[in-house]
């Protein structure tokens, strides 16, 4: 068997909300095709994948570099592309064959195309196998057990021109009735004041006090003097967690807010790299009895490179379940499911049609089952079959 063909598209996920650092009026999504000659029920097995929210789409580096690496390959060495029984992709032989001649270091963008790509490779490897990804992973990876279900939170709560409190509490509300218990909103894009009475008015409106159900998103943004007056005012709340307060890069910061800050942080969204992980582990102050790690596989080179991070938190006693991945996708779902993380972000109302999990599978008790359907089964989000999927592939 073989890849016989990469496609690949620009799908706009424009919005008018905004977090403390962006706005979302120009966001993109790369969404890619593997083609292969291989048959499942008389179709050609087709792998998707496509990035999370937060990165611009990656086309120019995908064409530039990394499909015609993959197509090249598939050309000349078609056996590389396999598994030693030659009758399935190897996502991990793979991933070597895209990141040659790429020096190290430097990790973001060229990882969101890697990522797209590693998405797609291990959907169509799962398709092949006949398998839903979270089985295959837990077979491979687990010893083979997966979890049933998976923890989601609903994150939104973004700051919109045409929304005040109102508007942001019927959100909230809006997320409980559809089975989601935690949830999840934006702060540092207006002045602490501002921001303590948005959460309060959650938190005691919404959610009858229990300030556990809410995660609060500063996006990033904070120096170290506004992370702590931020922490002073969430610590004696006791919000679920405190994420991205500051530069993800700034390591001595997070471990400085870590000493003073009681309550989870949580962070990784915007490391891109088991080694950028490794230096959050090492250097971050992050405390593996509380904190969150929201590594995104799909913006950090796929779940080749996962996989790498998850053996580097073994190395450094920490539990799979501090990871709850950052982007609402159906592959960080297969993989907490098939990999036992702590769980996976949703996000119900914004990032359509990437957004959320499959059609007929509701969240109950802000958990979710997966779907049966072999490979990521993105084919059962009707809509993002429908509209991006199917067009793309020409299925
Ligand atoms: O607003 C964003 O960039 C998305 C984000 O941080 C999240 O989902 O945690
Ligand atoms: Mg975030």
């Amino acid at each position: 068997m073989s890849i016989v063909d990469v496609r690949d598209t620009v799908v706009p996920i424009r919005s008018r909300i905004r977090n403390a650092y962006i706005d979302f009026e120009a966001m993109t999504v790369s969404v890619v095709a593997v083609i292969t000659d291989a048959v499942r029920d008389g179709r050609p097995v087709v792998g998707f994948g496509f990035n999370s929210n937060g990165r611009y789409n990656a086309q120019g580096l995908l064409r530039d570099r990394f499909v015609p690496r993959l197509l090249r390959a598939a050309r000349e060495h078609p056996a590389t592309l396999l598994d030693p029984s030659g009758a399935n992709l190897d996502p991990q032989a793979i991933w070597p064959i895209l990141m040659r001649n790429e020096k190290p270091g430097g990790h973001g963008e060229r990882s969101v195309a890697v990522g797209v790509l590693d998405m797609a490779l291990w959907d169509a490897t799962a398709k092949i196998a006949g398998v839903p990804l979270w089985r295959l992973l837990a077979d491979r990876f687990n010893g083979g057990a997966a979890d049933s279900q998976v923890f989601v939170y609903a994150a939104g709560g973004y700051y919109h021109p045409d929304k005040g409190d109102a508007g942001l509490r019927e959100e909230m509300r809006s997320y409980l009735e559809r089975g989601y218990s935690v949830v999840k909103m934006k702060i540092g894009g207006a002045g602490l004041d501002e921001d303590l009475r948005r959460i309060e008015t959650v938190v005691d409106d919404v959610l009858d006090g229990a300030a556990d159900r809410l995660a609060v998103d500063a996006n990033g943004r904070f120096d170290l003097g506004t992370a702590l007056a931020y922490g002073e005012a969430l610590g004696p709340l006791g919000v679920r967690w405190y994420e991205e307060p500051a530069d993800p890069l700034d390591f001595k910061l997070h471990s400085v807010l870590s000493e003073r800050y009681p309550g989870p942080l949580a962070t990784g969204e915007n490391l891109f790299s088991h080694l950028d992980a490794r230096n959050l582990i090492r250097h971050g102050g992050m405390r593996g009895d509380r904190d969150i790690l929201q590594f995104d596989p799909a913006l950090s080179y796929g779940l080749t490179e996962y996989l790498r991070t998850l053996d580097m938190l073994d190395q450094h006693g920490w539990s799979r379940r501090r990871c709850i991945p950052h982007g609402g996708h159906q592959f960080a779902l297969n993989i907490a499911a098939g990999l036992g993380l702590g769980g996976n972000e949703s996000y119900p109302d914004v990032f359509e049609p990437f957004n959320g999990f499959a059609d007929h599978i509701p969240v109950e008790s802000s958990l979710v089952k997966l779907p049966d359907e072999p490979g990521l089964a993105l084919e059962t989000k009707s809509e993002l079959y429908r509209s991006v999927l199917k067009p793309l592939a020409q299925l």
